[in-house]
């Protein structure tokens, strides 16, 4: 059994149709890249699974319950966590306050403390400014602290929408190393949006390429990016057809 299964989802805003009859499998402990230019689907993707838009076809299944249907709390306790894109900071609540919020799913209160200490040992600049408002934090840093939040309902699945928006290269850098040593540490499987097959190559796993709201692609993210820069040497296109990727 997979650790997600996706089977022939449709999400629809009115009538313009943003996932189309797309399924897709994620097994356990794997980190899996989705990419694809703008209004591709990616967004909708990932809010399909946690529950924050409906589907209007087809089931998601996580470790064999069914997703599809349940709210995105009722989600949440199931194990799943989702990192936003723009990563929905309370700019005017403290970081420690930021990392309460989405702990009252949670029933045991002393873990909950535990757990504040772990995220402010993986990441120390959260602790040292943890009485800081967050909206003071740079980019970064509050990627960091949208991750961490994340991390606070104990999820066994976390999706990352877009971590690299708006980062230099080298902070980037940073959130990835730190999104692979949790990986590594809680034995978390991943999925995240990432626009550069490069940066997706450099970290490792699998790609999946998608384009008008289905999946056009998929393989090992160092062979996908090596096509991607040989379809943008030749044709000036970052996202080849998919012919050139099947
Ligand atoms: N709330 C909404 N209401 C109406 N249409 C929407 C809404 N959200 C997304 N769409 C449309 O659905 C399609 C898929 O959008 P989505 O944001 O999922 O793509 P994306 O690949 O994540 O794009 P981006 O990289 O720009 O974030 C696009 O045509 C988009 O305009």
């Amino acid at each position: 059994m997979s650790k997600l299964g996706v089977f022939d989802i449709s999400v629809r805003y009115g009538k313009v149709p943003a996932i189309s009859d797309l399924t897709f499998h994620l097994e356990e402990g794997e980190r899996v890249f989705i990419s694809g230019p703008n209004g591709a689907g990616k967004s909708s993707f990932l809010n399909a699974i946690c529950g924050k838009v409906p589907t209007s076809h087809g089931r998601i299944e996580m470790d064999g319950d069914l997703l599809t249907g349940r709210s995105p709390e009722a989600i949440a306790r199931l194990g799943l966590s989702m990192v936003p894109e723009g990563r929905e900071i309370f700019g005017s609540l403290t970081v420690e306050e930021n990392l309460r919020v989405g702990t009252g799913i949670r029933q045991d209160a002393q873990a909950i403390e535990t757990d504040i200490e772990e995220i402010f040992a993986a990441f120390p600049i959260l602790g040292e400014r943890r009485r800081a408002a967050a909206g003071a934090l740079s980019g970064g840093q509050q990627q960091m602290l949208a991750i961490g939040r994340a991390l606070m309902t104990n999820p066994k699945l976390m999706m990352v929408d877009e971590p690299s928006l708006g980062l230099a290269p080298k902070i980037v850098d940073q959130v990835y190393d730190t999104l692979a040593a949790l990986q590594e540490e809680r034995g978390l499987t991943l999925l995240i949006v990432e626009q550069s097959s490069l940066r997706a190559a450099r970290v490792g796993g699998r790609m999946v390429l998608m384009r008008g709201g289905r999946i056009v692609g998929e393989g090992n993210a160092a062979d996908m990016a090596d096509r991607d820069a040989l379809a943008q040497a030749y044709f000036g296109n970052s996202h080849p057809e998919p012919e050139a990727v099947a």
